[in-house]
């Protein structure tokens, strides 16, 4: 049975201050998307610039589009258009890199900041490619340094004076359980330790204020909640405070004072530019830079109220429908305590999975055994909530998902 009426669902969707923005992103007919938590949704905006840079800039202008079309600035240009999403002052934020790289960079500032101290703590809810790259960086830095992995509600109580720097992603991949940014950084700063944050499933879902928590780093990407397209430009973040100390380890030619002088030493450019290595990547920073443009005129607020709306809705017709059909709720029932994204326990999640995919309803499947529903409030509406928790349980209910086609292993999960 469904928890709530066809026209109270219509009126959540025509009082939505935010219904318009769907039409500005080209979603495929009959499909509901839960999945912009992974890959975002293509904005419209994306093809003609594509297109335009494509032919006109790339096609015409040749070398003389880096000054023409200022192409060489589009790190920091959308570094400032991501800026503002996170509650960062502009000029702190660089589009450059993936997260991965990103966090390798992160982490080796972190000790340039906090040179006495040789630990690095993270969570067991962390993201593995963090925990990998972390393991990495502390093996190249020597004797003595190490990464400190405790379980996500341990963090707090895990910092102390030995901590070089802490780095914690603020929503968890799986679960969807949120850590308390402000209290950690502030737990951080206490014990004299730098605040390293991870904000790939928070940027253009959560209100983030960098700046206001006082964090000293941070990375993202933006393939997933910022729309910028499959391995889209990843961002990183210094505080303004710490721009003119931090030591990039990457230390390539763009993030040079003068790139152009060709000098043979390194001098580091001021500012968020000396965590640039190579050339920038002009067409996926111009896809990215077109899909930031949809964020304009959004209001964080209203994104966050919304994604909570559709997350509660989700959670109660999913439970009222699907009563004693193996799922289990594993995101914190308290949604200030989670980001956008809802997860259940289902033993045959993967071909759950792709029943619900088959039949127009795209989430994902986390091993060993969870579904994952994203909101991405921009261009899911409450009808498209209420029909994704129908069909899960109609295909719970007929068994669908027990068709030996439903479990052929996919390379790409
Ligand atoms: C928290 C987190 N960090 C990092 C990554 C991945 O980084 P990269 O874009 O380098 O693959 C992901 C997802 O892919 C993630 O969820
Ligand atoms: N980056 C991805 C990819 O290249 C392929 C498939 C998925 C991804 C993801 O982003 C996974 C994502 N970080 C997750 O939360 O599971």
């Amino acid at each position: 049975m469904p928890t709530i009426s066809d026209i109270a669902l219509e009126r959540l969707d025509t009082t939505d201050p935010l219904r318009h923005k769907r039409a500005e992103f080209s979603l495929p007919d009959g499909v509901i998307y839960l999945d912009g938590n992974s890959l975002g949704v293509l904005p419209s905006a994306v093809k003609q610039r594509v297109q335009k840079t494509v032919e006109e800039e790339w096609g015409v202008s040749l070398i003389r589009g880096w000054n023409k079309h200022e192409w060489i600035d589009l790190p920091i240009t959308v570094g400032n258009k991501i800026a503002r999403l996170i509650g960062a002052e502009a000029g702190s934020v660089l589009a450059a890199d993936s997260t991965s790289l990103n966090v390798a960079k992160a982490v080796f500032a972190a000790f340039s900041l906090n040179p006495e101290r040789r630990v690095i703590l993270s969570d067991s809810g962390n993201f593995p490619t963090d925990l990998y790259i972390t393991q990495s960086v502390v093996a190249q830095m020597g004797e003595g340094y190490s990464l400190k992995i405790v379980a996500p509600d341990e963090v707090y109580d895990a910092i102390d004076e030995t901590i070089a720097a802490t780095l914690i992603t603020e929503v968890d991949y799986r679960t969807g359980r949120k850590h308390d940014m402000a209290a950690l950084t502030a737990r951080a700063h206490d014990a004299g330790a730098i605040a390293v944050w991870d904000l790939c499933h928070s940027a253009g879902a959560l209100e983030i204020d960098l700046t206001g928590v006082g964090a000293d780093l941070a990375v993202g990407c933006s393939y997933k909640y910022l729309n910028g397209g499959p391995g889209s430009p990843a961002f990183i973040y210094v505080a303004p405070k710490h721009q003119k100390q931090v030591k990039p380890v990457l230390t390539g030619w763009m993030g040079h004072e003068k790139p152009f002088a060709f000098d043979l030493a390194y001098i580091p450019a001021e500012g968020i530019r000396r965590m640039a290595a190579g050339t920038p990547p002009v067409l996926a920073l111009s896809a990215l830079d077109a899909a930031l443009d949809a964020w304009a005129d959004v209001d964080m607020r209203q994104v966050r109220e919304k994604s909570i709306a559709l997350s509660e809705l989700f959670i109660a017709e999913v439970e009222e429908r699907c009563v004693g059909l193996g799922l289990e709720l594993v995101s914190p029932r308290n949604a200030a305590e989670r980001g956008s994204q809802i997860s259940f326990r289902c033993a045959d999640g993967y071909a759950v999975m792709q029943a619900l995919i088959a039949h127009g309803v795209i989430g994902d499947f986390r091993a060993p055994d969870i579904i994952r529903f994203g909101f991405t409030p921009l261009y899911v509406g409450y009808h498209d909530v209420a029909k994704a928790a129908e069909t899960l349980e109609m295909i719970l209910k007929t068994k669908e998902w027990c068709k030996p086609i439903y479990r052929v292993q996919e390379k790409v999960t």
